[in-house]
């Protein structure tokens, strides 16, 4: 069963907006979903719709099987969302913000007790316990608002920009929670992110956003494959090296394009994992002085330049 299911999602604001055009998801149970995209993509707004705090102006969106607005109430007991002002109340320590978020979920005693403890070990916050919450650094205090999330044992969890504004040791940390919110809870999360390298690392699924359209929704391995080509890349010894090399090999008819950067060479060559065996072996026979010789894949950045300044304007 898919955990989220949106279809034809259109959303125009009172002053004529336009958020989202068509826009549909498949978020599978127990996977973590990416939405990237520039700012103003549409992306707030989704999670908005989805987690019932605003309605779509049309389009079909089933959380769990069950229709969002015909059992908007059962719907909201199983979903939780962070926002991205941490909601942590300062006067009260990590404990009993905690407890305060169980009584919120109506838990009894034990198990808001059990869950606190199984959440303050899985999320690394033993050691901040004794600590008074105003004395914690912005990443810790994000840890503890989504651990907060988490005792009601989401089946669905909404992470909007869950690293924003942190530096990248606490980046880190944030990211192998999220994995374990996933792989000790089995939780379905679907975040924002604003960074290619967060939604690469964390994300089963990415879905590229841009004027409120998804341009794009796979896995992050096949998303490389988008934009087709892989690159023979060559690391020489010197600029004036590279421009002898760039003479030598742009007349080979294998090589479809040449660019240079400093002392190294993307090569655009027909079939890369082939046409490098030959390029190496002409490198040796000329008796070049080059560092590496090797076959780049694409990036998530590769991916998303070429889909947003290629489609930008569908
Ligand atoms: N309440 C509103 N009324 C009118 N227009 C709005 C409202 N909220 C958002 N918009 C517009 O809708 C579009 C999508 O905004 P949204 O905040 O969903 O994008 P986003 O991808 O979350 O951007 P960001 O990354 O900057 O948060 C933008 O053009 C924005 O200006």
């Amino acid at each position: 069963m898919n955990a989220i299911s949106a279809s034809n999602l259109c959303k125009v604001y009172q002053n004529g907006r336009k958020a989202l055009t068509n826009l549909s998801i498949e978020v599978q149970e127990g996977e973590i979903f990416s939405l990237l995209g520039p700012n103003g993509a549409g992306k707030s707004t989704l999670i908005n719709i989805l987690t019932t705090f605003l309605q779509p102006t049309s389009g079909k969106i089933l959380i769990m099987g069950k229709d969002l607005y015909a059992e908007q109430k059962s719907i909201r007991s199983l979903i939780s969302c962070v926002a991205q002002n941490v909601s942590i109340d300062n006067h009260l320590s990590l404990r009993e913000n905690m407890l305060f978020q169980g009584r919120l979920y109506k838990l009894d005693k034990p198990t808001a007790n059990k869950r606190m403890d199984a959440l303050i070990t899985a999320f690394d916050l033993r050691e901040y316990e004794k600590n008074k919450v105003t004395a914690y650094s912005g990443g810790i205090k994000r840890r503890l608002d989504i651990a907060m999330s988490m005792m009601s044992y989401p089946k669905i969890l909404f992470l909007d920009e869950p690293t924003v504004g942190m530096d990248i040791e606490s980046r880190q940390a944030m990211w192998d929670v999220v994995k374990k919110i996933k792989s000790d809870f089995g939780t379905t999360i679907l975040l924002t992110t604003h960074y290619l390298e967060e939604a690469d690392m964390l994300s089963d699924t990415v879905c590229i956003m841009q004027d409120g359209h998804e341009l794009v929704q796979d896995t992050p391995q096949n998303l490389r494959q988008h934009t087709g080509q892989k690159v023979i890349r060559i690391d020489l010894d010197s600029s004036e090296n590279c421009q002898d090399i760039v003479k030598l090999i742009s007349d080979l008819q294998f090589v479809k394009g040449i660019r240079q950067e400093q002392n190294t060479l993307y090569a655009n060559t027909q079939n890369p994992m082939q046409d490098f065996r030959i390029l190496n072996q002409m490198l040796m026979d000329k008796q070049t002085r080059y560092f590496s010789i090797g076959v780049l894949t694409p990036s998530l950045d590769d991916v998303f330049l070429s889909l947003t300044q290629n489609k930008g304007g569908r």
